[in-house]
């Protein structure tokens, strides 16, 4: 089998703030372009303020006693208008800053999980999406984890420091011309400081990020006993306290690395508190000294301790640190599914017949299907699971497929549906074998009910229009597929009709029984029929129907299908005998392929089994 999964390349873990700032640039150039201009905006506008209180203070210093109306007082004024203008600059700066940095942090998000969506729907089967570790890195490239941070914070984030570190930059050389030594010197302690911090810091986030996994399960454990799905057996089994422990002692086991990795980052803070503590210390008291011995002014004292004040910034680790962490983390996984534009194959499997007009029925399907030598083994598991099908199929024929509880027959239906690669030899479509470049053109002509046919949270119609979008306009199709699978009676009963929404979740919407969750489904892979599909592949359709239902289901299926070929898979012999041609699957392997009467004629499995089930029907009292 050949895994999707495996084609996805390792996350690119450098340079991906650069990536996530190219990247930005393109999808939206404009605001990047506001956002980068404001962010340095709003870090020199504080270095500005710095140098008016210092200004200010030599002013005040030297206008002391000499009146309100002189050169030296009007030098303070100015330099008050100074800072008050740049005191509002900063807050208008800053918040137009976080408002944009917060837009453009969405937008990125919003493109990434587009990128991802259509890189994970593009391949045409679907192994991947069975796959635990492909499944794992869909989610990081999310941005789910301990702490849900999608790529787009990471910019977000980005625009906060970088207008941080421009403070910082130029305070420190606002401390370089007070005595460029010391501006030097505290500079390098802090960025060394600050490096070392944020190592910590990402050694902590990467624990936390690698537990994706790990954490699906305990998310799952949490999710369990609030699924509609699972609610009432939680009830009914007393449940409840189960998934609760379940969740709280694997979150505790998960959780452990990342508790030991936050307390280590703990103590180091407590390290840096002393030494930053220690090294501002020692400035004040360096400029402090100059400015007695006369060797620097006293705004030169106010510009320095603010300066150190601002570098101190620096040192903080917080939530921006957070976003850079997580959300380059969810970026560098992002990135690494391919930008596709997902198109569809070249036809290059043989069209269906168009639709009869009059009727709605088709005429004969163009092309036989046939297995060769077909072998398949599911990701991860050490044996196949078919080992070498030979199955001719006629344009038009009706097969059932039988056999035991893990036989192979939905492998097979998947298979000959194009939904998985063969690990060995072919399903064709006429002399044209299925392959990636035609897979998709190819699926477009299978509609199918399986066992877990999809439940859509969406209105009825779009429910069994989904059998054909394209023709999603066609009122008279859908109400006969509805009438055909029994449902038009139900579906007229519907609060708002074909609109009502199938969810007792939404405003407005209904839940549907079982049985009628079925017909919708039946209903949609007929309207894909009435549109052209080939083939109507059947797992198990009857399963939730009544006797009447299913009865009436199989007395108008060759009508409803006629002209298609049709694979139905049941354990109802009922059902079964009404196809053309059976063949019994049996651990992978057909050992039986003929008519119904062929087969009990010939006495094997077959017969074996049909005669059990026929006898069970037989001795159920009356
Ligand atoms: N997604 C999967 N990943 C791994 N193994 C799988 C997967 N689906 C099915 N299998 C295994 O493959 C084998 C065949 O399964 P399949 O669903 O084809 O059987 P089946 O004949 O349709 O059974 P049933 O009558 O119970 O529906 C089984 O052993 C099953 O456990």
């Amino acid at each position: 089998m050949t895994s999707d999964a495996s084609r996805l390349p390792p996350p690119a873990t450098r340079w991906v703030i650069p990536a996530l700032v190219g990247y930005s640039f393109s999808v939206a150039p404009a605001l990047t372009t506001s956002t980068a201009l404001l962010a340095v905006l709003a870090g020199a506008a504080p270095v500005g303020i710095t140098l008016g209180i210092g200004g200010l203070v030599d002013g005040l210093t030297s206008a002391i006693g000499q009146g309100l109306d002189t050169p030296a007082a009007r030098e303070c004024y100015r330099w008050v208008v100074l800072i008050v203008v740049l005191l509002l600059f900063t807050h208008v700066t800053e918040s137009a800053r976080t408002a944009l940095g917060r837009a453009l942090g969405r937008r990125v998000t919003g493109r990434l999980s587009e990128r991802v969506m259509t890189a994970a729907s593009e391949p045409a089967t679907i192994a991947h999406l069975e796959d635990p570790a492909y499944l794992g890195r869909l989610e990081r490239a999310r941005g789910n984890g301990t702490i849900d941070m999608p790529p787009g914070e990471a910019i977000f984030g980005f625009s906060a420091k970088a207008s941080l570190w421009v403070t910082s930059v130029g305070s420190a050389a606002l401390l370089t011309r007070v005595t460029w030594g010391l501006g030097l010197v505290v500079f390098a302690v802090f960025v060394a400081i600050h490096s070392r911090l944020v190592r910590n810091y990402r050694i902590a986030v990467i624990e936390t990020v690698s537990q994706t996994t790990k954490l699906r399960r305990t998310s799952y454990l949490r999710d369990v006993p609030t699924t509609p799905d699972a609610a009432r057996e939680v009830r009914l089994f007393g449940l409840a306290a189960f998934f609760r422990d379940a969740y709280q002692s694997e979150w505790l086991v998960n959780m452990r690395e990342v508790w030991r990795r936050r307390r280590e980052h703990r103590l180091f803070v407590v390290v840096v508190v002393v030494s930053t503590g220690v090294t501002v210390a020692s400035v004040f008291f360096y400029l402090g000294h100059r400015a007695s011995t006369g060797e620097s002014t006293v705004g030169d004292l106010a510009l320095g301790g603010l300066a150190v004040r601002a570098l101190l910034q620096v040192l903080r680790a917080d939530e921006d640190d957070l976003r850079i962490g997580f959300g380059s983390k969810a970026a560098a996984e992002a990135f690494a599914f391919p930008a596709v534009e997902a198109p569809a194959g070249p036809d290059t499997v043989p069209r269906p017949a168009p639709v009869r007009p009059d009727t709605g029925l088709r005429r004969a399907p163009v092309a036989s299907l046939s297995c060769e030598n077909l072998r398949f083994r599911y990701g991860g598991a050490s044996d196949e699971v078919l080992h070498g099908i030979d199955l001719d199929i006629p344009a038009g024929q009706s097969l059932a497929i039988v056999g035991l509880n893990g036989a192979g027959k939905t492998t097979l239906a998947r298979l000959v549906a194009g939904l998985d690669a063969p690990g060995g030899g072919s399903v064709r479509v006429g002399a044209t074998p299925i392959e990636d470049a035609n897979r998709r053109s190819w699926q477009r002509q299978v509609v199918a009910v399986f066992q877990d046919f999809a439940r859509y949270e969406l209105t009825v119609r779009d429910n069994i229009a989904f059998g054909s979008l394209a023709h999603a306009d066609d009122e008279a199709g859908l109400r006969a597929v509805a009438r055909q699978a029994g449902l038009l009676a139900f579906i007229e009963g519907l609060p708002d009709g074909w609109d009502t929404v199938m969810s007792g979740g939404h405003t407005g919407g209904v839940g549907a029984s079982g049985g009628e969750w079925q017909r919708i489904a039946i209903a949609r892979a007929l309207f894909g029929l009435r549109h052209g599909a080939q083939l109507l592949i059947m797992d198990e359709p009857a399963a939730s129907l009544d006797a009447r239902s299913e009865a009436r289901l199989y007395d108008t299926f060759h009508e409803l299908t006629a002209g298609a070929t049709t694979i139905a898979i049941s354990h109802r012999f009922a059902t079964v005998r009404k196809a053309e041609r059976v063949v019994v699957l049996d651990h992978g392997r057909i050992i039986e392929d003929g008519t119904h009467d062929d087969l009990i004629a010939a006495g094997g499995r077959y017969a074996e089994l049909f005669r059990l089930q026929a006898k069970r029907f037989e001795e159920a009292p009356s």
